[in-house]
C-alpha cells in the first residue's frame, strides 16, 4: 500500500498486505483454490479494512479534488467537511482517544459508547478495538511484549491514517507497558491517554469473556493482571472510574473533557 500520501483507497492486496486473518496468504490460496464461499469470506474480510479506512475519505469537503489518479488534495484548514453519514468534521480535527486499561475494565463498552456520540454529534469518529483489530489485521500475533507492541504499532498506523483526514480515532487496547503508549502519543499528532480504572478484582468478578477464570487456571499464560504486567499510566490525561460510575456517566466526563480540551466542536 502507498504511504507517501499519493493514493486514497485501499486495494484488495492492499488490504491483504496488512497482514489480516482471511486476507493473508489463506485468501489468495482460497481464491486459487476456487472455494467460493471462503473466497467470499476473504472478500468480506478485505471490504471491512478497505471500510475502516476507506470511511477516512468519506468525510473530505467539497473543496477536495480527487483526480483521475485517485490522489487527493485537501482544501484549507477549518472547512465544515460532510460525508455519507451526515457527521461534519473540520480539516485538523483529527485526534485520537486512546483508552488503556484491563481486560474487562471497559474499555471497549465506552469506547463505542462514545464513538456513537461522536457520530450523532456530528463528528467522524472510527473506533478501533483491540478484539477487532487483532482479527482482522493480527495475524500470527500472540501475547508476548513484542506482539503487543506490533498490535499498537498496527493500531497507531491505522489512527494515523484516519487523523490524517479529520477523524478522530478511538482506540480501545490494553496496551499494558507505559513505552508502548509513549510511543503512540509521539506519533499520533493529537493524542489523548485515557486510563480505564477498574481494580483487578472487579475486572476479575466481571470476567465478560471468561477468560480471568482460564488465566487463573493456567489456561492461558501472560494474561495481563494476572501473569503478565499492566502498567498504570503515570500521566494520562485522563481517568474514568468504572467500578463506581456508569459507562454514560464516564463517556459525559469524556466528552466534557473533550470540550474543554480540544477544537472538536461538541457543543451542538
Ligand atoms: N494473554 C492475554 N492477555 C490479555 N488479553 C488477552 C490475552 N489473551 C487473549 N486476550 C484477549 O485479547 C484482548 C486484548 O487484546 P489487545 O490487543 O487489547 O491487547 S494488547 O494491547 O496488545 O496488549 C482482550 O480483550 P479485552 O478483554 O477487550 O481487553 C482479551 O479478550
Ligand atoms: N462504568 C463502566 N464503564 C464500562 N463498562 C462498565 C462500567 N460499569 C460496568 N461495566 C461493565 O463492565 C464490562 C466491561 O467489558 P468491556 O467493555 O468488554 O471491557 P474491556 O474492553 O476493557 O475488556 C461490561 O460488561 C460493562 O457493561
Amino acid at each position: 500500500m502507498r504511504t507517501d500520501g499519493k493514493s486514497a483507497g485501499l486495494a484488495h492486496e492492499d488490504a491483504a498486505a496488512l497482514g489480516g486473518g482471511r486476507t493473508g496468504e489463506v485468501c489468495a490460496k482460497t481464491v486459487a483454490q476456487g472455494n467460493d464461499e471462503s473466497e467470499a469470506a476473504c472478500y468480506n474480510d478485505a471490504h471491512r479494512v478497505n471500510d475502516g479506512i476507506a470511511s477516512a475519505f468519506n468525510w473530505l469537503d467539497s473543496k477536495t479534488i480527487v483526480t483521475a489518479a485517485g490522489s487527493v488534495s485537501q482544501a484549507d484548514a477549518g472547512t465544515i467537511v460532510t460525508g455519507e453519514g451526515g457527521t461534519t468534521n473540520a480539516a485538523g480535527q483529527g485526534m485520537t482517544i486512546w483508552l488503556t486499561g484491563l481486560s474487562g475494565a471497559g474499555k471497549s463498552t465506552i469506547a463505542s459508547l462514545l464513538t456513537d456520540r461522536l457520530n450523532k454529534l456530528g463528528i467522524a469518529a472510527e473506533w478501533l478495538d483491540g478484539d477487532e483489530l487483532r482479527r482482522i489485521l493480527g495475524k500470527g500475533l500472540g501475547f508476548s511484549r513484542e506482539d503487543r507492541f506490533e498490535n499498537i504499532r498496527r493500531a497507531v498506523y491505522l489512527a494515523e491514517m484516519l487523523n490524517r483526514h479529520g477523524v478522530v480515532a478511538v482506540v480501545s487496547l490494553i496496551s499494558p507497558y507505559t513505552e508502548m503508549r509513549d510511543y503512540a502519543r509521539q506519533t499520533l499528532p493529537r493524542f489523548a491517554e485515557v486510563y480505564v480504572d477498574c481494580p483487578l478484582e472487579v475486572c476479575e468478578a466481571r470476567d465478560v469473556k471468561g477468560l480471568y477464570a482460564k488465566a487463573r487456571r493456567g489456561e492461558i499464560p501472560s494474561f495481563t493482571g494476572i501473569s503478565d504486567p499492566y502498567e498504570v499510566p503515570p500521566s494520562p490525561e485522563l481517568t474514568l472510574n468504572t467500578a463506581g460510575q456508569t459507562p454514560e456517566e464516564n463517556v459525559n466526563t469524556l466528552i466534557a473533557w473533550l470540550t474543554e480540551h480540544t477544537s472538536l466542536r461538541l457543543n451542538k
